[in-house]
């Protein structure tokens, strides 16, 4: 039996379900693939079961400055594990829902196929035995986390983050691999639940911190909460009584769990293709146009996780849009792509936005900085360690890109890529209005520091824009 339709989508994730709110609006001839667990990685295990942890953790851990407010008992708290984990897992079914019932849950069963889809030919799929003839396929298939071969006999040990939500009971103790997001994220939330962690890594940073002075002051601020092992791979073997032994360099301890963050591999393996006839790259993804999603010359388009180049929502959320609007084009657009923005909901977060620090020239470049310890309403909210670091052109000023290791650093990181997005210079932005006491106060901070850099003189005040 074969099917035609104009497009078929493989993955119902988000980027999956953006491409086909595009589809949707030129025809009715599309279908809708998906053989793995429904709900999204976003609202099933990834950003919002996450933002959950986070949050009774942080809520947990506010305890420890109480006395100083004046406030009694809070030593007497006690975080429930089992409440707190069936609070994530409630929370997490909630938005599980909203995406099922405003997606796969209102589909036929000619829109929606349960199963895995794989390429015979570039327009021609295979899913349950069934032959699909489409004119145009979108690939949205996500990513799975990795977890090296070698550890497989202790796989019964081993929680990723496909398993991490499920959990009714939390181990005593956790060695998290790999302190990227997730391992932050996740083992700074687990140590704040009253799990005993130890992080490790083998790069020389943690969350992925490439600019140095945001790095030292990060690794100095969560290293006080958990061991952070950095520098060295881990090794893990067995340790008797059901532990594990984890080694790094001259580490060792002894756990009951792996909490393995070490990153994440595209879902290509069983898609055939080959089939496409296109170069791989070593991952096995097709190489793709990140302005069309468009893979080659084909009528094939790719967008989200799959790509490994961008893995984050709103991203996923653009390249399944621009995917979606190509595969019903005679032409295929280009489109522009967002500023990059990179938030770690650790506390203090940390926050990239623009140019890395490894992508920018240190000679052409000024620099402006803030250290958070005298910033008022850091220091009100008993969060006042952190610094924030911003990147100019030395010509004329303009934004390149920041680096920030400070609380609620969430929302500065939105100010300035707005502000990178609209090409403003240093001069700009302090012309802008900062409310006092506030966190953007700090980012203020950090711009004069950085005018400071620049050898220019003004006629007027700089934070005043004269009448014409
Ligand atoms: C723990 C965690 C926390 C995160 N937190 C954040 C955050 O705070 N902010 C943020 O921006 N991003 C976050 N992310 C990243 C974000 O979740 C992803 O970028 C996004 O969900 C990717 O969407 P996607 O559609 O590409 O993949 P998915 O949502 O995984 O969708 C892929 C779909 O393809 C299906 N599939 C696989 N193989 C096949 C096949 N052969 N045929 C058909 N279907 C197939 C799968 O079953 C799945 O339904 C987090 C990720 C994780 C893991
Ligand atoms: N807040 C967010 O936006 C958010 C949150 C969670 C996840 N995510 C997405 O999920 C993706 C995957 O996250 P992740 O944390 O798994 O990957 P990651 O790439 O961020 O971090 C993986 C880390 O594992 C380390 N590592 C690899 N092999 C190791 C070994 N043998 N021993 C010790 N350390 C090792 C790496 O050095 C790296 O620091 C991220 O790229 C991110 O985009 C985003």
């Amino acid at each position: 039996m074969t099917r035609q339709v104009d497009v078929a989508i493989l993955g119902a994730g988000s980027a999956g379900l953006y491409a086909l709110g595009q589809v949707r609006k030129a025809t009715d001839s599309w279908v809708l693939i998906d053989g793995g667990e429904l709900g999204t990685t976003c609202a099933r295990v990834g950003c919002m079961p996450s933002k959950v942890a986070i949050q009774v953790g942080e809520d947990m851990h506010r305890r420890n400055i109480f006395d100083r407010e004046g406030i009694e008992g809070g030593e007497q708290l006690i975080l429930n594990q089992e409440d707190a984990m069936e609070h994530v897992q409630d929370l997490r079914d909630v938005f599980v829902d909203k995406v099922l019932s405003t997606s796969t849950d209102e589909m036929s069963e000619e829109e929606f196929i349960e199963g895995n889809a794989r390429f015979v030919e570039p327009g021609v799929l295979e899913v349950n035995g069934e032959r699909i003839e489409a004119k145009k396929v979108v690939i949205a298939t996500g990513s799975t986390p990795l977890v090296p071969s070698a550890w497989e006999s202790f796989r019964d040990r081993i929680l990723t983050t496909d398993e991490f939500f499920e959990q009714e009971a939390l181990p005593e103790s956790v060695a998290v691999i790999g302190l990227g997001v997730i391992g932050l994220e996740l083992g700074q939330a687990l140590h704040r639940f009253g799990v005993d962690v130890t992080g490790i890594d083998m790069a020389g940073t943690i969350g992925g911190l490439e600019d140095p002075v945001a790095r030292d002051v990060a690794i100095e601020i969560i290293g006080r909460e958990f061991p952070l092992w950095l520098g060295e791979k881990a090794e893990v073997s067995e340790a008797g009584e059901g532990k594990l032994k984890v080694t790094a360099g001259d580490n060792e301890v002894e756990v009951d769990r792996l909490l393995v963050s070490m990153g994440r591999v595209p879902n290509v393996r069983e898609l055939g293709l080959d089939a496409l006839g296109v170069e791989l790259n070593d991952n096995g993804v097709p190489v793709f146009d990140p302005h069309t999603m468009q893979v080659g010359d084909l009528p094939v388009f790719i967008a989200g996780d799959v790509t490994g180049d961008r893995p984050i929502l709103h991203e996923a959320g653009d390249e399944g849009r621009i995917a979606g609007f190509n595969a019903v084009q005679e032409t295929p657009v280009a489109f522009a792509r967002k500023t990059p923005l990179s938030i770690t909901f650790c506390d203090p977060n940390i926050v990239t936005v623009g140019q890395g620090w490894s992508e920018l020239d240190e000679a052409a470049i000024a620099v402006g900085e803030v250290k958070m310890g005298l910033l008022g309403r850091a220091i009100i909210m008993g969060r006042n360690r952190g610094v924030l670091r911003v990147y100019a052109d030395k010509r004329d000023g303009r934004i390149l890109g920041a680096t920030f290791v400070a609380a609620l650093a969430e929302h500065l990181g939105h100010l300035l890529s707005w502000a990178i997005a609209q090409e403003l210079t240093v001069f700009d932005l302090l012309k802008l209005p900062f409310y006092h006491p506030t966190m953007e106060e700090g980012l203020q901070a950090a711009l004069y520091d950085l005018k400071g850099r620049f050898d220019v003189e003004f006629d007027h005040p700089v934070e005043l824009r004269p009448l014409k």
